[in-house]
């Protein structure tokens, strides 16, 4: 390694960061570098994983001292440090930095190839492009692999457009494809189209009805959701865990606790072990439908438990006011070894706001940075904001907005103006109110939020200018209403609606509570099926660089045909025994396209070096390689350390150790396997910093020495 570094180089330089993934780079020094001293200075770089930019600078540098010609760039590091991560952002940021000529399709057998490969390397837009100009037929093995994709990314316009070419081509779907067809349809929310396609289907499967129930669960549709399940279920289709999900999902929204009992019962019945998925869905209707004890007795009973399932109990605990259980569930999940995420902390600060616990929430907003290296979002400052505006401190809550360096600033002082309304100040609900509208133009939600300030200091004349201005400006806004379920009927309350009959004796029996107790779980209890009606998904589909990755087959652990990070993260890839396939593979005109291919899991390809030499050397391609550089006994892990030397850059990332939270190189096996390979995941690995790989090390040889020695007196017993 020293050799190939100039004496400038030679100590590379850690950057050390409260994160996850840790990384320094860098950069080894090809001939053309050397020539030029300005490029040793500032070849060299180091970055954080998250900063995308900086990662943007190596990458241009490298196309920049490479004149043209191909590169290899190696990403190495412990299991959990983010070589997929940054796989997938490089391969993104390279991917909307170029353009892609795909004209000239000749026949239609180039033309399959032409659109997997698209679709192999996520350019699904090019893929459909290509597809409907053609105006000819393709395989039905391309076309579902086309739908899948539209599905996948949720670009459901593109799909429809696929469909359409079937239709043109005069193109007859299997039943098969007409369940892909269907599923595109009933996720795209175009309901009446999968209704048509569904009821001409001859053989329904269990897919379709899930398709079904799922399209309109998800469009809120829920009643019609459930009704499908029961026809489902009538006509001898034995419902599967997606069914279950869809079917708690609708009970949770509709409050329906009753049904949400039986499909519980149904499922136990059914034998299915409830995955993650399922068992999340289960607790999240129970504590939706204001039953916590049951939600948590599903939670406890699980087998699986991760983040999002102790999410969701500590949420639940949220939604219905147990302020106590959610803080001590926190705590629970952390000392048994679990890492909160962002939602986590998001659910323990409203807790602690609604608690009025202000020092404790200051206190775990600080942590979540600190000590799990998550940097708080708009969100949290938010609930920051309504912790000290609640206990009344809206001086130091307006300080926190001012000085915060949360790029949402909007929904900070839109925290503010609600903060007003409970502890009034005018003063402040007139400079919160100025803030967000000034920075926040478009949205409607404002309105109220500053409507309901002023009411709150009886100013209405005030109210009704603000509802004038909505009215003039067109602003909608969709009214907010709760459900509960009462003796198996479902009951609404429409915001400013008295259209329930018992309006008056609801009323007065919430005055009541509100003067007769100060607890905030009972409050809890009773508006705890509020939730949103809207959830905004944003599609991406800037892609313009012709991309390929390719992955080990060996590596099933989150599907082949895709890699994916740890964090759910996900991009299609080619699954491959070895890499020099892969052209064959590809096929000549659409290898030829290519422009930067990365490769993960490279440990596991022992033709990893011969392949990014030809590939760099003598087809001109961008590799990026991602990989272990050692195994669980840190010994050079296949030939991922082999291509060091034909890099054009080297970038060792670090992960956090499990034990301690610092800086983790190494990976540590907690089993007693002994082959090099072996696929797992963080039930078998964890990564570990120097000190806690070798006291475990230690550990562990002392485990094998006792269990030896009791075989040894076992044996002489016998
Ligand atoms: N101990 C840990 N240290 C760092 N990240 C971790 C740890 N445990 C889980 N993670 C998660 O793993 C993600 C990295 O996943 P990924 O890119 O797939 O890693 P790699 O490919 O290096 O195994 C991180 O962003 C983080 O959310
Ligand atoms: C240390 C070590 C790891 N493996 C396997 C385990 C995983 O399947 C992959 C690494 O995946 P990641 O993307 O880096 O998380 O490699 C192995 O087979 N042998 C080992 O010693």
């Amino acid at each position: 390694m020293k050799s190939l570094l100039s004496p400038v180089l030679s100590r590379p330089t850690m950057f050390v960061c409260r994160r996850y993934g840790v990384l320094s780079t860098f950069k080894n020094l090809n001939s053309a570098q050397t020539m030029n001293p300005m490029s040793k200075v500032s070849s060299f770089r180091c970055s954080t994983v998250q900063n995308h930019n900086q990662i943007r600078v190596l990458n241009s540098e490298a196309s920049g001292s490479s004149s043209g010609s191909g590169e290899v760039h190696v990403i190495v590091g412990p299991m959990f440090a983010g070589k997929t991560t940054t796989l997938l952002k490089r391969i993104k940021s390279e991917r909307s930095n170029g353009s892609f000529q795909a004209n000239g399709v000749k026949n239609s057998l180039y033309l399959d190839e032409t659109i997997k490969g698209l679709c192999f390397s996520g350019r699904v837009a090019e893929a459909v492009g290509i597809l409907c100009r053609s105006g000819v037929q393709v395989e039905a093995e391309t076309y579902s692999l086309v739908l899948q994709e539209c599905i996948f990314r949720q670009a459901y316009k593109k799909g429809k457009r696929v469909h359409w070419q079937m239709i043109t081509v005069g193109f007859v779907p299997n039943e098969y494809l007409t369940v892909k067809l269907l599923i595109l349809y009933a996720k795209a929310g175009d309901l009446d189209t999968s209704h048509i396609i569904f009821d001409k289907l001859q053989f329904k499967s269990l897919v379709s009805w899930n398709a079904m129930i799922a399209g309109h669960v998800q469009k809120g549709m829920e009643e019609v959701g459930l009704s499908l399940y029961h026809d489902m279920k009538q006509r001898d289709v034995l419902p599967d865990q997606y069914t279950f999900s869809s079917v708690f999902r609708a009970c949770a929204s509709l409050a329906v606790l009753e049904q949400g009992k039986q499909a519980h019962a149904l499922l136990i019945k059914s034998q299915i072990s409830g995955n993650i998925v399922v068992n999340s869905a289960l607790m999240d209707m129970y504590f939706k439908c204001s039953s916590p004890s049951d939600g948590y007795l599903v939670f406890s009973k699980s087998l699986e438990r991760n983040v999002i399932t102790w999410t969701a109990l500590i949420s639940g605990y949220g939604q219905n006011g147990r302020i106590k259980d959610v803080l001590e569930s926190f705590h629970r999940m952390i000392d048994e070894g679990y890492r909160p995420n962002h939602v986590t902390f998001l659910a323990v600060l409203s807790a602690c706001s609604h608690g009025g616990l202000v020092d404790r929430g200051k206190e775990y907003f600080s942590s979540m940075m600190r000590d799990y290296g998550l940097q708080p979002r708009g969100k949290h400052y938010a609930a920051i904001v309504d912790l000290l505006g609640r206990a009344g401190r809206l001086q130091e809550a307006h300080e926190f907005v001012k000085n915060s360096r949360c790029e949402e600033h909007p929904v900070l002082w839109g925290a503010l103006l609600g903060a007003c309304k409970i502890h009034g100040d005018i003063e402040m609900v007139k400079l919160a109110a100025r803030n967000f509208f000034d920075l926040e133009p478009e949205n409607a939600g404002k309105y109220v939020v500053l409507s309901n300030a002023y009411a709150s200091f009886g100013l209405w004349n005030n109210v009704a200018e603000i509802r004038r201005l909505m009215k003039d400006s067109g602003v909608k806004k969709e009214p907010g209403y709760s459900m509960i379920e009462v003796q198996r009927q479902a009951h609404f309350f429409f915001m400013e609606h008295n259209a329930h009959e018992q309006t008056a004796e609801i009323y007065k029996l919430v005055k009541d509570m509100a003067v007769s107790t100060v607890s905030l779980a009972s409050r809890g209890l009773l508006f705890a099926s509020m939730r949103n009606m809207y959830v905004n998904k944003q599609i991406n589909c800037l892609i313009t660089k012709s991309v390929a990755i390719l992955k080990s087959d060996k590596d099933t652990r989150y599907g082949l045909d895709s890699i994916v990070t740890h964090d759910g993260d996900r991009l299609p890839c080619w699954p491959l025994a070895n890499l020099s396939s892969f052209k064959q593979r590809c096929g000549p005109e659409a290898y030829s396209k290519l422009e930067v291919i990365g490769i993960d899991e490279a440990q596991f390809f022992e033709d990893l070096y011969d392949f990014c030499k030809e590939v760099a050397d003598h087809d001109g391609k961008i590799v990026i390689v991602a990989g272990l550089d050692g195994d669980y006994l840190r010994r050079s892990f296949g030939s991922v350390l082999d291509v060091i030397p034909i890099a054009d850059s080297v970038t060792k990332l670090t992960a956090r150790c499990e034990l301690c939270g610092e800086r983790a190189s190494f990976t540590l096996r907690k089993t007693e396997e002994t082959r090099t390979e072996l696929i797992a995941g963080a039930e078998v690995y964890m990564p570990v910093c120097r000190k806690h790989y070798v006291s475990g090390q230690v550990v562990k040889e002392a485990a094998r020495s006792v269990l030896e020695s009791q075989k040894v007196e076992c044996s002489s017993i016998l």
